[in-house]
This record gives C-alpha cells, structure tokens and sequence, in this order.
C-alpha cells in the first residue's frame, strides 16, 4: 500500500503547486496565530483554489491549537476543509466534531508507549512528539520520537506519523513505525515557514517507495 503524505504549514503558491505535481494527499494551513506558518483564512481560501482544479484534489486540512466554537465556525464559513486538525483533548475534539459535521483529527503528543491513545472520539490521530520544554507551540518543533513505539500499537482510528521527519528520515520512520501515513512541516523548510519546492518533491518521492502494510 502507498503511504499517504500531509504537507502541512503551507504559505504560497509555489509550495501548493509542488504539492499538486506529486499528488499529496492533504495539503495542511496552519490557523494558529504565533507559528511561523500562519496563514489567514482568506490566504487559504485563495491557496485552495488554486487545488480545486484537478480532478481528483487533495484534502485540506486546517490546524487549530485550543479553538473556540467561534473561531472554528468562523474558518468553515471562509475556507473550504475537509479536515479540522486538532490540538485539544479527546473529549473536546469530539465535541468539536458532533457539533460542526467535519472530520476531526486529534494530535497525540508521544514519548512512551503509555501516551499512545486507545480510544478516540475523532476520525483520525496524529501522533507526533511532546514538544521540548522551551517551546512556544505544541506541534511544528521538528522534534521526533522513537518510531518503533508505534509498532505494536493497537491505533483506535486510522493514523499519521508526524514530528521530525524530513526527507533524509522519512522512509526509515515508516519501517519503523509501521504508518500507512505522515505528516511533515518543518522538515521540508528552507527557514521556518518558508516551504523548499525540492525538499517536498524529494520527501513525497522517499515516503511513497517504501511499501507499508
Ligand atoms: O507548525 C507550527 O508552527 C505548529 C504550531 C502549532 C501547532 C502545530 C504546529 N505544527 C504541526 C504540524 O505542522 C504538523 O501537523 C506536524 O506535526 C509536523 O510538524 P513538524 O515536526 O514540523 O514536521
């Protein structure tokens, strides 16, 4: 089975485009205010018009650290997505998810196998390291985790490998963890929030020859 590919963090259309020649499967905006790779719900909207003509486009997603209803209601009037991504707890997602009708996945901050999630309330889970002490955001932090803790992992709902990987790791983090899917931002970055057209390209090449499942 291919391995399914998120880019996420995406700024421009450079970035959107090298997503469309490759065929990613999600293309990934980030709405939390002090990334890097924020973007506004108009700046989506625009990049995601720019994917609504294949015949086949790829999902978007949008990423919201602890949103409110409003915030959420407000992003689904003026941006078109397929996918909420969450920072948030089980139960919120869930709720989130009963109240708007959209697909729901949760980030999992990982660092034993103790905090790999048995039950879910949301259509999908991103498991990705803790975020280090100093940092000033829950996710985008590059930092990795031992991938074999997912291996034997019994995963309540479909899910994506994400934190650190970048072109050069990406194949050995499949073999190891077992994903049938992954998720990258800062590992395909010339600096932070700016996307590197090759390092996409090189990253959805790598992860697609390594055959999972
Ligand atoms: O990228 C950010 O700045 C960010 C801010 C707040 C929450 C999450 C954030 N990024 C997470 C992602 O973009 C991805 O979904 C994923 O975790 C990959 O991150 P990375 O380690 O940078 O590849």
């Amino acid at each position: 089975m291919t391995v399914k590919v998120k880019i996420c963090g995406l700024t421009d259309e450079a970035g959107v485009r090298v997503c469309l020649e490759h065929r990613v499967d999600w293309l990934g905006f980030n709405f939390f205010t002090r990334s890097p790779r924020y973007v506004t719900l108009s700046r989506a909207a625009e990049l995601i018009r720019l994917v609504r003509i294949p015949a086949a486009p790829p999902g978007c997603v949008g990423l919201f650290v602890e949103p409110s209803d409003a915030e959420i209601a407000e992003a689904l009037r003026e941006v078109p997505l397929d996918v909420l991504q969450l920072y948030t707890s089980a139960e919120r997602a869930s709720e989130i998810r009963t109240k708007f009708g959209r697909k729901v996945w949760r980030s999992c901050p990982v660092s034993s196998e103790a905090d790999l999630p048995l039950t879910t309330g949301a259509d999908a889970l991103i498991i990705e390291s803790c975020p280090p002490p100093e940092a000033s955001r829950p996710g985008g932090n590059g930092a990795i985790f031992p991938w074999g803790l997912a291996h034997g992992w019994k995963a309540p709902a479909p899910w994506l490998l994400a934190g650190g990987l970048n072109p050069g790791n990406v194949a050995r983090a499949i073999v190891e963890s077992g994903a049938k899917a992954v998720d990258v931002s800062s590992g395909v970055e010339a600096a932070p929030g700016v996307k590197d057209s090759a390092a996409i390209a090189s990253f959805v090449i790598a992860a697609r020859q390594v055959v999972s499942g």
